[in-house]
């Protein structure tokens, strides 16, 4: 466990980036320091890894003080990710993965079968390893920054707004890589961010802070999202938080109605038997079961319509109820549709059984509390 023990960072020209900070960072997960601009966040991370040095207060690691550990041996154990990834641009991706176990005193082999091996990690093709920084994306160039930062097998991560620099999509797909890795190598990351979506998606735990360096809250991104401990926190975490919550929510409770739905090259007295009263559409899937589109009921009989496109379907049991009400809000019909692992139709749910469920939902967590 790392644990910053009332600490306070002063700059010499008397700025106050940290004050009085304390945290305990579980091992195996993945804290997010999360806050507005000049809160301290990068401060703090650097200070766990000395290379800024606290003022007042103390930081431990499994229980002994940092500052009475070499300060190279510290920095090895902890592996560090910044943004732009901050690669050697004179090396080739394979030397730039390298680079710890080399300064370890690996072998060249050795160090280069661990960087292959990390490539393939990442999500990196290995055809890349001979490359230089610059002839890779943004995206890649991350990659390989989280995989150099791995290279030496640290326990601990720290990680310095790694995705900013990105455009959504691949940052999407970053953090699902880095949520993926984490699930198989169970480091235990600190990670920067000033998004509050990031934060919530990644963290474990999530640590906001205030102007000043100051700790607004501590807590799982579920509790924060509905037990905000004051308006600054509830502010910085928008005005949708209800509807993220949700995303902390199985979507395993909502009731699904498997009765309008039909398969295309289904005859009239199918589609007869098929059509409820409270509901004027029928939900037409091919003939493996996968969802096409909606079609009115009363047409559909006459085989003279054409489909109207669902939006997309949230998967029965492992989606959450986010993606339920998604679902059902995106849906023409505001049906919402539901499939099976292998994306056949199970079943289509209303917005008003939906809305049952979150209901339901939030009364257990309740009764739970
Ligand atoms: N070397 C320095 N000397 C004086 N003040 C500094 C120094 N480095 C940072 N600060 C100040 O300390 C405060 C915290 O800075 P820090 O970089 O830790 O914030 P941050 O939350 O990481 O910000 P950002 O999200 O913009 O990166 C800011 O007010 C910043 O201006």
């Amino acid at each position: 466990m790392i644990l910053i023990d009332a600490v306070t960072k002063r700059y010499p020209d008397g700025t106050t980036a940290v004050d009085r900070l304390t945290l305990e960072i579980p091992d195996g997960s993945i804290t997010v320091l999360v806050g507005p601009s000049g809160c301290g966040k990068t401060t703090t991370l650097r200070m766990i890894n000395r290379m800024i040095d606290l003022t007042e207060g103390r930081i431990t690691l499994d229980g002994a003080d940092i500052r009475d550990q070499p300060v190279n041996a510290l920095r090895r154990s902890m592996g560090y990710v910044i943004q732009n990834a901050g690669l050697f641009p004179h090396r080739t991706i394979a030397d730039n993965i390298a680079t710890v176990p080399r300064l370890l005193g690996w072998d060249r082999r050795q160090a280069k079968t661990r960087a292959l091996e990390l490539m393939e990690r990442v999500g990196l093709d290995v055809s890349l390893a001979k490359r230089y920084p610059y002839q890779l994306s943004g995206g890649q160039q991350q990659r390989v920054g989280v995989a150099r930062a791995l290279a030496a097998d640290p326990p601990v991560m720290l990680m310095d707004e790694p995705f900013s620099a990105v455009d959504p999509v691949v940052r999407k797909g970053l953090q699902d890589e880095l949520l993926r890795i984490q699930s198989e190598l169970g480091k235990t990351i600190v990670f920067v961010t000033h998004d509050i979506d990031e934060a919530i998606k990644l963290g474990d735990m999530v640590a906001v802070l205030r102007e000043g360096g100051k700790l607004a809250q501590y807590a799982p991104p579920s509790e924060l999202l509905s037990a905000p401990a004051d308006p600054f926190v509830e502010d910085f975490l928008g005005v949708d938080r209800g509807v993220r919550r949700l995303s902390f929510f199985t979507a395993a409770g909502v009731e699904l109605n498997s009765v309008p739905v039909v398969a295309v090259d289904s005859g009239a007295g199918q589609i007869a038997e098929r059509m409820i009263p409270q509901m004027p559409y029928l939900l037409v899937t091919d003939t493996e079961g996968r969802p096409l589109g909606w079609a009115e009921g009363k047409k559909r009989m006459s085989g003279d319509e054409t489909l109207i496109p669902y939006g997309h379907s949230f998967t029965a049991g492992r989606d959450s109820l986010r993606a339920a009400l998604d679902s059902a809000v995106i849906s023409p019909t505001g049906w919402a549709v539901a499939v099976d692992e292998n994306g056949r139709a199970v079943g289509v749910a209303s917005q008003e059984t939906i809305a049952a469920a979150i209901r339901a939902a939030h009364a257990e967590r309740q009764a739970d509390a």
